[in-house]
């Protein structure tokens, strides 16, 4: 997975990032944020911006690849045809780096791996090469995404099976493996390295603290660049999560907390500029595993109440539905919850 991650934001160039550039219709994508201190401007533009000395992090975020499917429900119910699912704004599409697409178009990307070239057959060769790599990173993220998918569902069975509930009771909330998974990179800090001179042992924050609204966060980080945090209620202190070989970093978010009515509780967290590796990228990949946008988020303990008490169900539905729109700054409307909304580079100078 690093391996991709490096390939897409190293070796990808400005054109190819912008070919795949989220946008206010589709978040998905390529896009850069602000992470610092408490800068929260959204570079969203500013794929155009090839400055070297640019301290944004590059996000790639992606979502389940049968984009349609997702919100059968809300097309269903307003009789749009299913062939035309796809072309709705309100659906979401996954953008992937391509050479082909760029073969002929004198893409940056292309120009990049031209420079060798002698000839149209070693054109030809270097396109077919790319064109490999385009599709296993495809694939690789794919298969990753659906893997990530199973591994989540076990831990929230194993949740609901430690609080006494059945395997299963949880499992129709993510039948539509509508998740998010965003890779990130985070590059040196030139600007913070010139004052590390200074101060060479201080820390800045790369990604201010947050919850995630998600139900669990995988999350994966390259090895030997740390960079996690989590707060400590108990000695009010921030604690670096250490780096294990081979693992993944499991946070809890608000969903779960909500499931749960705060058993399991939503886990504040952030990055920061380890002094000793300010002179590398730092890679994490996120997968936020999130209910279908359509089900109502209601604590497991209502699941024996639930025929007979559909206004607390309602109320409950409301009261997810309002703090997730007052976090977006999103106005409050009669649809279902879009819950991966939440990712957006708006929300992400703000969690
Ligand atoms: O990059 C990381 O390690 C953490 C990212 C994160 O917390 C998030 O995207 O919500
Ligand atoms: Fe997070």
């Amino acid at each position: 997975m690093v391996e991709q991650s490096k390939w897409l934001f190293q070796q990808a160039t400005i054109d190819m990032k912008s070919q795949i550039a989220s946008s206010y219709h589709n978040r998905r994508g390529y896009y850069k944020f602000e992470g610092i201190g408490y800068g929260e401007s959204n570079h969203h533009d500013d794929y155009n911006n090839n400055n070297q000395d640019d301290d944004s992090i590059e996000a790639f975020l992606i979502g389940n690849e049968r984009a349609s499917q997702l919100k059968s429900e809300y097309f269903q119910a307003r009789g749009i045809p299913k062939k035309v699912w796809s072309q709705y704004s309100d659906c979401q599409f996954n953008q992937w780096p391509s050479s082909t697409i760029n073969n002929n178009n004198n893409s940056g990307f292309q120009r990049v791996h031209s420079k060798n070239s002698i000839n149209n057959n070693d054109n030809d060769q270097q396109s077919t090469l790319m064109n490999n790599r385009d599709q296993l990173f495809k694939s690789t993220i794919l298969k990753y995404f659906d893997q990530c998918s199973s591994i989540s569902l076990s831990i929230v069975q194993l949740i609901s099976m430690s609080l006494g509930y059945k395997k299963n009771d949880l499992d129709h909330l993510f039948s539509k493996n509508d998740h998010t998974l965003e890779l990130k990179h985070y590059p040196p800090l030139k600007s913070i390295l010139s004052q590390q001179e200074q101060q060479p042992q201080r820390q800045y924050i790369r990604m201010n603290e947050h919850k995630d609204l998600s139900c669990l966060t995988l999350l994966l980080q390259n090895k030997r660049v740390d960079g996690l945090e989590l707060y400590d209620n108990d000695s009010n202190t921030w604690i670096p999560a250490p780096l294990i070989d081979d693992c993944f970093l499991v946070n809890t978010g608000d969903i779960i907390e909500k499931l749960t009515e705060g058993v399991f509780p939503s886990t504040l967290h952030r990055v920061v500029n380890n002094p000793s590796t300010s002179t590398q990228s730092r890679y994490s990949a996120a997968f936020f595993y999130v209910p279908n946008w359509e089900k109502s988020i209601d604590p497991l303990s209502s699941l024996s109440t639930n025929n007979n008490n559909n206004n607390n169900n309602n109320e409950n539905q409301d009261n997810i539905k309002k703090k997730i729109h007052s976090v977006l700054g999103l106005p409050i409307t009669s649809s279902p919850i879009d819950h991966s909304e939440r990712f957006t580079k708006k929300t992400l100078g703000q969690r």
